[in-house]
């Protein structure tokens, strides 16, 4: 500044300086030393100088301003709203004057020197200027700096407060984390704990879901339940009423029923004399039971006694009526009916003898045990017949023969009901087969076309069988019937002389009866043959081409003759195996049968012959006699 004042040189000689620094320089670098020394001194308090030396520390002041910044903003949250700290000002190297080295300058030259001083001057003062606005500046930044030393100290306190607070957080936070492992602790017993909590949770809840559809189903019988109940409900009212109904019935009931009571007493006195009453009727009805019983076997005894004096053999004869206008006009024989049991017969008076005025044909006369008219009805017939069947319920085997020329009723008398005898207590089973004889062949007349073969076998105590034949079962007279009329269609018809359906074969039904008296526990087997022979006509009168088949029937006619008579003279050899027929009917022929033969004839005169025939052949079986044994009572 005094160098801005210096003065300018004269024209005169430069005075002489000494070879020594300028003052100022000296000054400036004095001062500079001085700046050295208090910045390396302790702290100073800045306040309380403002010197130049002060301003060296003020050049310095950004350093500690900095430092401090420093230790504030890492005390400091990181919130704070503190201005950014200024970039720290290096001391500037300008402030050391720039002097230029100049050429020696000799010692006389002042004026060089002076000039050469005078620059230099320039440029100090220039340089001076510059360090004013510094240390103006500086002065700002002091007061900056005094702010921030401020802010600083607070920010200290602050610090300190934190600290302390820091050091009681620290306490605190050890507290809490003695507190946190004590919480872990609990909080692993806890959850422990909630994990069993939550197993049984579990399985409360998996009960629950069982209990809740429980509780539907409950709810659902429930309803179910209170609908009923409800239901139930009415009928209780119902039932409460009809019982208050019938407790007013009762009571009325009571009365009467002790009325009753009085009644039943006196009844049941007289109840216990009908008991005993009755059991006296009882032992009356067992006895009388008892009484029919042997009145039965008596019965049975006498029948058969009746049947044996009237002869095993008993011959019937029946004469048919002629049964058609053609039949009436035609020539017919005269029979005289002596008595219901002997017949006449001759032929028509046109056959008396003109000349001697005698008839000139044969005139015979026979007896039977019984003789029926052509009027007689089949009941008349069946009414002598049942005597039979009644023996067969009794247990013997009875032979019915129709015998007779084609044409003359065999048939016809075959095919008559009967009845079945169910008095007395006795059940009786009936059975039925129907076969024929046709050329010596055996057929089954319900199975007519049978491929297997029908053989006859005799058995001494069976009887005869026949092997594979139908035996039918028979429940009742109409049923018999009608399998008559079935085996009748299938016999083997052919046209004769004489009969468009006469029948050219044997037929045999016979009839299996099983009685049995369960009261008295005895049962009988039984049996009747109907036998509708083949018509008897000799070979001349029929057809050629029916004569084997009349042969065959007369073989077995004569053979049936053969045996009644071998019967009736009672030989040792009865020529039963002569022909299937006799064979047949061995066991219903043989002494322990009972056999009726109806000898039908017819009324023409052109039978006449045959008729004779007939009515000789049935002559000589009524001449047999045989002593039947009825088949043994059999006793369960
Ligand atoms: N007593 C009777 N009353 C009425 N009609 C009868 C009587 N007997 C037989 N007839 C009738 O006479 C006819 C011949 O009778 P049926 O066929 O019974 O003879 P048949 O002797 O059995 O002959 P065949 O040997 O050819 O079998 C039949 O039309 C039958 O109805």
């Amino acid at each position: 500044m005094e160098g801005s004042k210096l003065p300018k040189p004269s024209g005169l000689r430069p005075p002489q300086i000494k070879a020594t620094k300028p003052l100022a320089e000296i000054k400036f670098n004095r001062m500079l030393s001085n700046v050295a020394a208090q910045v390396s001194k302790p702290p100073i308090n800045l306040r309380r100088s403002k010197s130049v030396t002060d301003i060296r520390m003020l050049m310095e002041k950004p350093r500690l301003l900095s430092k401090v910044t420093n230790k504030v903003q890492s005390t400091r949250p990181q919130t704070s709203k503190i201005a950014p700290k200024r970039k720290a000002e290096k001391p500037s190297e300008e402030v050391k004057p720039k002097i230029v080295k100049q050429a020696k300058i000799p010692d006389w030259d002042y004026k060089g020197r002076y000039n050469q001083l005078r620059e230099k001057h320039i440029v100090l003062n220039e340089e001076h200027k510059k360090q004013i606005s510094k240390l103006q500046m500086l002065e700002d930044v002091e007061q900056k700096y005094n702010l921030i030393q401020d802010q600083h100290n607070a920010l200290e306190k602050k610090c300190k407060t934190l600290s302390d607070s820091n050091k009681a957080l620290s306490n605190g936070n050890t507290h809490l984390n003695s507190k946190l492992s004590e919480l872990q602790t609990n909080l692993s017993i806890r959850t422990k704990e909630y994990e069993e909590l939550k197993e049984n949770f579990d399985e409360i809840l998996a009960k629950d879901k069982i209990n809740s559809e429980k509780i539907e189903k409950l709810y659902e019988q429930n309803n179910f339940l209170s609908s009923t109940l409800g239901e139930l409900k009415k009928e209780f009212n119902h039932l409460k009423d009809e019982h208050e109904k019938l407790d007013v019935d009762h009571t009325i009931l009571k009365a009467k029923s002790n009325k009753l009571l009085t009644e039943n007493e006196t009844l049941s006195r007289n109840l216990d004399m009908e008991t005993r009453n009755n059991m006296n009727l009882s032992n009356s009805i067992t006895n009388l039971k008892q009484d029919v019983y042997n009145g039965e076997v008596l019965r049975r005894r006498l029948h058969n006694l009746i049947q044996d004096l009237k002869g095993n053999i008993r011959v019937f004869c029946r004469v048919r009526p002629p049964i058609n206008l053609e039949e009436q006009e035609r020539l017919q024989c005269l029979i005289n009916y002596l008595d219901e049991k002997s017949l006449e017969i001759r032929k028509s008076r046109e056959s008396i003898s003109t000349t001697s005025g005698k008839p000139t044909d044969i005139r015979a006369e026979f007896s039977f045990d019984k003789v029926f008219e052509p009027g007689s009805s089949q009941e008349e017939i069946f009414e002598d017949l049942s005597q039979l069947v009644q023996s067969a319920l009794d247990g013997y085997d009875i032979c019915v023969f129709a015998y007779g020329q084609t044409g003359s009723g065999k048939t016809y008398t075959m095919q008559g009901g009967e009845s079945l005898n169910e008095a007395a207590g006795w059940v009786y089973e009936v059975k039925a087969s129907f076969l024929e004889i046709y050329n010596e062949t055996v057929r089954d007349l319900l199975n007519p076309n049978c491929a297997q073969n029908l053989e006859i076998r005799y058995n001494e105590g069976k009887g005869t069988t026949v092997t594979n034949l139908t035996i039918q079962s028979i429940n009742s007279a109409d049923e018999l019937k009608n399998w008559m009329m079935i085996a009748q269609q299938n016999r083997a018809v052919a046209a004769t002389d004489f009969n468009e359906h006469s029948s050219r074969s044997h037929a045999v039904t016979k009839i299996y009866l099983h009685g049995q008296n369960n009261e008295a526990k005895v049962f009988y087997t039984g049996s009747i043959n109907l036998v509708d022979l083949a018509g008897s006509e000799s070979a001349k009168t029929s057809a050629n081409e029916r004569l084997i088949e009349t042969k065959n029937i007369n073989k077995s006619l004569s053979t049936l003759g053969s045996v009644m008579l071998a019967l009736y003279n009672k030989e040792k050899h009865v020529p039963y195996r002569n022909s299937k027929l006799t064979y047949l009917l061995q066991s219903s022929l043989g002494g322990n049968s009972k056999t009726l033969m109806v000898v039908n004839i017819a009324p023409f005169e052109e039978c006449y012959a045959e008729s004779i025939n007939s009515l000789r052949f049935a002559a000589k079986v009524k001449e047999v006699k045989m002593s039947a044994k009825r088949n043994k009572a059999i006793t369960k």
